[in-house]
C-alpha cells in the first residue's frame, strides 16, 4: 500500500499535465514506475485508502485467462470493465470490425490463448507456459504477450499491461508484469490484484511456490477529473495493514480455470478500509 501511495503522491508533486487525444482529458503523468508485490507471503496488495473491488480485478483477470473477446462474458463472470470500452467508444463503434454488442475484438486473452500464425494456426501462449513451468522448465522465454500490433486494428483497446514473464528460481516462480499506460486511481487498483493473483494462481497450478511478481509500468498518470479526490481525499488517508488473499486449494489445472472457477473461490481475508470513492472513467 504504501508504494502505491507513493506513487500517488509523486504523480501530484512532479507530475507533468499531458494531452490524451483518444479521451480528450489532460493527465498529470510521470514516467516509470517499479512495484514490487510479495506473493511468497501472501501481503495482498489492495487499496485500505478506499474500498476495492477486488473481485471485480480477478474475475477480469480470469476473462482474459480464458481468452475472452466479449463484454458480456467479462459480466459473466462478475465485472463490468469492458462494458465502455466495448459500447461506448466511437473508434471502435465505427470499426468494420466490431461484430456487434459487446463485441471487444481480437485484444488481450484472444492473443494469449489464439496468436494467430502466417501459417494460419494458432498459438496458446499460456498452455505453453503451464506445461514448460509444470516440468520444472523455464527457457528464459516463459512469455505471455497480448501485445500485438498487427491486430490493433482489430480490437477495442490496445492492451495496457501487456506482458507477463514467469521465471524458475529452483521451484520458487517469479512474475515480471509491463504496461505501458497506466490509470492510476481506477486501473491500479485493479492491475496490482491481477499481477499478485495471476503469479499466485500460476505457482498453485505448475507446483510450484511463488515468489515475488515485479510490477513495471512507463506512463502512469491521474487524469484531470480525478485529481481533487486523489489530491484531497484518498492521500488524506491512512492505509491499514495489507489483507491475505485465500485460493480455493483444488484449483490445481488451466483447465479447472477454464471451466468451473468463480469468484467464490477467492477470499481476502483482515480486510479493512476506508469509504468508496467513486472515480471518474474516462473512454
Ligand atoms: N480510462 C481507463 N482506465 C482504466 O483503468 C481502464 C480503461 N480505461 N479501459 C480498460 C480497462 C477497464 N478497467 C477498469 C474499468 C472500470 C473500473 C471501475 O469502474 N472500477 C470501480 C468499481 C468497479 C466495480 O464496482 O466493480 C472502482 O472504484 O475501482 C476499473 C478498471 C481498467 N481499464
Ligand atoms: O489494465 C488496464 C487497462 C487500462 N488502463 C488504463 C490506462 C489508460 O488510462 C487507459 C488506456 O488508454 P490508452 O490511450 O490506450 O493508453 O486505460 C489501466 O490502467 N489498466
Amino acid at each position: 500500500m504504501k508504494q502505491y501511495l507513493e506513487l500517488c503522491q509523486h504523480i501530484v508533486d512532479d507530475g507533468i499535465w499531458i494531452e490524451n487525444e483518444r479521451t480528450g482529458k489532460r493527465c498529470l503523468t510521470v514516467i516509470n514506475a517499479d512495484l514490487t508485490y510479495d506473493v511468497a507471503n501472501n501481503k495482498f496488495p489492495l487499496i485500505t485508502t478506499r474500498k476495492s473491488f477486488w473481485k471485480s480485478a480477478i474475475a477480469e483477470f480470469l476473462g482474459y485467462i480464458r481468452g475472452y473477446d466479449n463484454a458480456a462474458d467479462f459480466r459473466a463472470l462478475g465485472t463490468k470493465t469492458w462494458d465502455a470500452n466495448a459500447n461506448d467508444n466511437e473508434a471502435w463503434l465505427n470499426n468494420p470490425a466490431r461484430t456487434g454488442d459487446d463485441d471487444m475484438g481480437r485484444v488481450y486473452g484472444v492473443q494469449g490463448r489464439s496468436w494467430k500464425s502466417p501459417d494460419g494456426s494458432t498459438i496458446d501462449q499460456l498452455r505453453k507456459l503451464v506445461d514448460n513451468l509444470s516440468q520444472g522448465k523455464d527457457d528464459r522465454g516463459e512469455i505471455l504477450t497480448f501485445y500485438n500490433p498487427g491486430e490493433f486494428g482489430l480490437g477495442c483497446l490496445r492492451p495496457c499491461m501487456h506482458t507477463h514473464t514467469f521465471s524458475l528460481l529452483g521451484d520458487t516462480l517469479f512474475l515480471t508484469s509491463y504496461q505501458r499506460s497506466c490509470d492510476v486511481p481506477l486501473g491500479l487498483n485493479f492491475n496490482q490484484i491481477q499481477v499478485f493473483t495471476f503469479l499466485a494462481l500460476m505457482a498453485q497450478i505448475t507446483g510450484n511456490k511463488a515468489g515475488k511478481a515485479y510490477h513495471k509500468i512507463v506512463n502512469a498518470h491521474i487524469y484531470e477529473d480525478q485529481l481533487e479526490l486523489m489530491r484531497d481525499v484518498q492521500l488524506k488517508r491512512e492505509p491499514f495493514p495489507s489483507p491475505q488473499l485465500n485460493i480455493n486449494p483444488d484449483i490445481k489445472s488451466l483447465k479447472d480455470l477454464e471451466t468451473w472457477v468463480t469468484m467464490d473461490d477467492f477470499e481476502v481475508v483482515g480486510y479493512e478500509h476506508h469509504d468508496p470513492i467513486k472515480y471518474p472513467f474516462a473512454v
